[in-house]
């Protein structure tokens, strides 16, 4: 601790007293060790340490000054880091980097920390606004070198697991709610339309069997093929099956023969009338097929499901065909009215063009099956439930507001809409625009949440109002939601379930028994949608969150309990991790002034007090189901904003270039502006998947490494830049020449997102 000498006044016992801060500060120095190297510090020590550092900051929190508390957070965050608590180690150099911005230490540890965590980007951020402060720092210019070494780490690591990554293991092949009764309905049509039924089953028992008969046609048969001679092929067959109805051989051949010449329902009836023991997954795969042409989609399902069990997941054409036909029944209602549609490709789900598409055309809209408002734009007010902004002109103002005269003042208040939000009159804690929208919040999921019905959820408000932080069990002040997002888009997924799950009971008028199973697979079918993928476990990160979910969902209103287990927790976690779009209400109270102050022109001299910038927006994060569809890529050729659909605030997709029919709608998840390596590892570490867009392709990381053929430059050497773009390094002119036509072409002349130069990042 610094040798400063102010006068400091404390309260101690209720009376005042000065003392000189050289004093605390020789005091505190020896209690924290702070004038120590930690380095040499023993581990053994470090926990008292903690302690001491944690009692100084709490019992001096009068006294110390912010650079003095800065350095103190930073060595506590130091300690944590030596000990692996890389979460408490950042929030600690974060709160000293803010305390006390010219310290180079506290840049070090928050990037030191970050990395640990795998943070990289956050990480790479730290230590460049380090070398701010000290360019020439030998210790910094380590770190990004470590830096660089996991991320490089990561990368190859990433390399070698995308050739493992299989779409299909994140989509299950289990029927969906109402899919029996589905079935049924296609049933009926195949056998009124077809007459195709089992009934075609009890054909095969009857008759006369002559087996040397229905072999020696089933020979010809094939020899027929051999010549070329189909029609004589079928007719065979239809010799062997008359002379042997439950000849498998003979019935499979001719659905064959039937199914290439595209004869496709007296196919089907061939392979409807195999025994269901004796149909082979080649059986179940053609089944599959005709049925997906006759558009009977989930009695194709249920065939190409067999395929894949039977062959032992082996037939992976049946399983992409089950999710095709999944998605098109899924997702075809919703894109009927856009040029897109969802298709399943090797990355899973995509979002596909139906037809040529323009620059500047909306590709889809969406709505959030839920949301959250984020917790950094937690002050702006807003309708929790349509997402509509509630922000006043005297809010939008500022303090320019009180300093404006009484005319204009007049002016603002005749041209801001009226406003008229209210808040839930049982808990206060939620606000809306309407009535109509607080009853609607109500009957979504308020109804479970709002702590008048269910005491435990005030902990979830706390927690959203204190940005994260509440006190654990010990009483400490701690980061208790780590998210990115707010805990209220879980508690509102989980309440929304029960919601829904009531409704089915009222309307089954089981109220007061016990859920059935399939009322709950009804209530969860739309969340099933969204993929999820993390690695870290949730409850780890979190443990406090866990309990906390649990104790607001097990003492629910209506006595419907819904059990937040482990898994549960962090398979939603991952899910809206993977999934959530941030947005805002298209439209807000000071579009709709300017609007109402377009003919006015007395309102004109307002016009210099107005930065449109400066909208305080509330921003949601939400779980939209199409959007959730669509694939990223470094150069993307689609952009999500805020849009509206059905009078509702949303999201639209826009084309951002030229698009042809059949091609992919990809958007970015990350900031394009990252260089290839960090792009790389902040997708494959939140997202599982190793970039192989057309730009992560044909640009490169490092001038040691030829970027077309990887050949690696010799010690101390490094290979020529591309002159253009200065992504891609090559070994020869060959490479450059080859890059050239195979892609880089297109990538170096795109107009991306700004992007860092790679130099920024290259301290190597
Ligand atoms: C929001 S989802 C996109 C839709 C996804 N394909 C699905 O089936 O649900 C995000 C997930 O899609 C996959 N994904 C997205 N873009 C990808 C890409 N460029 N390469 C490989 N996988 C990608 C990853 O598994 C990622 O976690």
């Amino acid at each position: 601790m610094s040798e400063v000498a102010t006068t400091t006044t404390s309260t101690v016992n209720g009376n005042t007293t000065n003392q000189t801060s050289t004093e605390t500060n020789t005091t505190m120095a020896t209690q924290t060790g702070i004038d120590e190297d930690l380095d040499k510090i023993p581990l053994q020590r470090l926990p008292a340490l903690l302690d001491n550092l944690t009692k100084v900051l709490e019992n001096s929190k009068t006294t110390l000054t912010p650079a003095e508390r800065g350095k103190c957070l930073c060595r506590r965050g130091q300690c944590h880091f030596r000990l692996h608590n890389y979460s408490a180690a950042l929030s600690d150099a974060e709160a000293a980097v803010l305390d006390n911005p010219g310290d180079l230490a506290a840049y070090i540890t928050a990037g030191q920390a970050a990395t640990g965590l795998g943070r990289f980007k956050e990480g790479y951020q730290y230590y460049k606004s380090g070398l701010q402060i000290d360019p020439n720092s030998k210790v910094l210019t380590e770190q990004l070198r470590q830096l660089q070494n996991r991320i490089l780490e990561q990368t190859e690591k990433g390399a070698d697991e995308e050739s493992s990554y299989n779409a299909l293991d994140f989509c299950t092949q289990d029927p969906y709610p109402g899919d029996d009764v589905q079935l049924l309905m296609e049933r009926e049509i195949l056998e009124t339309k077809y007459k195709i039924s089992d009934s075609l089953l009890k054909n095969t028992s009857q008759g006369k069997v002559n087996q040397a008969q229905a072999m020696k046609c089933l020979k010809l048969a094939y020899e027929s093929i051999n010549t070329g001679r189909y029609e004589q092929a079928i007719e065979l067959c239809t010799q062997t099956l008359k002379a042997d109805p439950s000849n498998t051989f003979g019935r499979k051949f001719r659905a064959q023969l039937f199914f290439e010449r595209q004869n496709i329902i007296e196919a089907l009836k061939d392979l409807w009338t195999i025994a269901k023991g004796s149909r082979t997954p080649d059986v179940w795969n053609m089944g599959g097929k005709i049925l997906i042409s006759l558009w009977l989609p989930v009695t194709a399902e249920f065939w190409l499901r067999r395929a894949t069990m039977t062959s032992g997941k082996k037939d992976q054409e049946a399983a992409i065909l089950f999710q095709k036909v999944r998605v098109k029944r899924l997702y075809g209602p919703l894109t009927e009215d856009f040029p897109v549609t969802v298709d399943f490709t090797q990355y899973g789900r995509a979002v596909v063009a139906k037809h040529d598409v323009k620059a500047g055309e909306v590709l889809l809209k969406d709505l959030p099956l839920v949301h959250a408002q984020t917790l950094p734009s937690r002050f702006v007010p807003s309708c929790c439930h349509c997402t509509s902004s509630l922000i006043t002109a005297s809010d939008f103002f500022g303090d320019k507001y009180e300093s404006l005269d009484a005319h204009s003042r007049e002016t603002i208040a005749r041209h801001w809409p009226d406003l008229k939000p209210v808040w839930c009159p049982k808990c206060s804690r939620e606000q809306y625009c309407s009535k109509q929208c607080m009853e609607a919040a109500w009957e979504e999921n308020h109804q479970i949440l709002c702590p008048s019905v269910n005491p435990a959820s005030s902990k979830l408000y706390d927690i959203r109002d204190k940005d994260g932080y509440g006190p654990n069990e010990r009483g400490e002040w701690k980061e208790l939601w780590g998210g990115h997002y707010s805990p209220f888009v879980l508690a509102k997924v989980w309440a929304a379930i029960l919601c829904h799950v009531r409704r089915q009971m009222l309307e089954e008028g089981n109220v007061g028994g016990e859920p059935t199973v399939a009322q709950w697979a009804t209530a969860k079918a739309p969340y099933r949608r969204f993929i999820a993928f993390g690695t870290t476990p949730a409850t780890e990160r979190m443990p406090e969150m866990l309990k906390i979910f649990q104790q607001v969902f097990s003492s629910t209103p209506y006595g419907l309990t819904y059990p937040i287990t482990e898994a549960e927790f962090k398979g939603r976690y991952y899910q809206a991790a993977c999934n959530l779009q941030c947005f805002s209400a298209a439209t807000n109270p000071f579009h709709r002034f300017m609007t109402n102050m377009k003919d006015d022109l007395e309102g004109l001299s307002l016009l210099m007090h107005l930065d449109e910038n400066k909208t305080p927006e509330p921003y949601f994060a939400g779980m939209f189901p199409v959007h959730a569809c669509l694939n990223h890529a470094c150069d993307n050729n689609a952009e999500v904003s805020n849009g509206i659909l059905h009078d509702h605030f949303g999201i639209k997709v826009t084309a951002k270039r030229d698009i042809k029919k059949g091609e992919e709608i990809v958007i970015t998840y990350i900031d394009t502006a990252l260089p290839r390596m960090l792009r790389r590892a902040w997708l494959y570490k939140s997202f599982n998947f190793w970039c192989q867009c057309r730009r992560c392709r044909f640009e490169g990381d490092q001038p040691t490494m030829c970027t077309q053929c990887g050949a690696k430059a010799e010690p101390t050497k490094k290979f020529p830049t591309c002159g253009k773009c200065h992504k891609a390094w090559y070994c020869s002119t060959k490479c450059q020449r080859e890059a050239w036509g195979q892609g880089h072409k297109v990538i170096c002349q795109t107009k991306h997102s700004v992007v860092s130069s790679p130099q920024d990042y290259e301290v190597c």
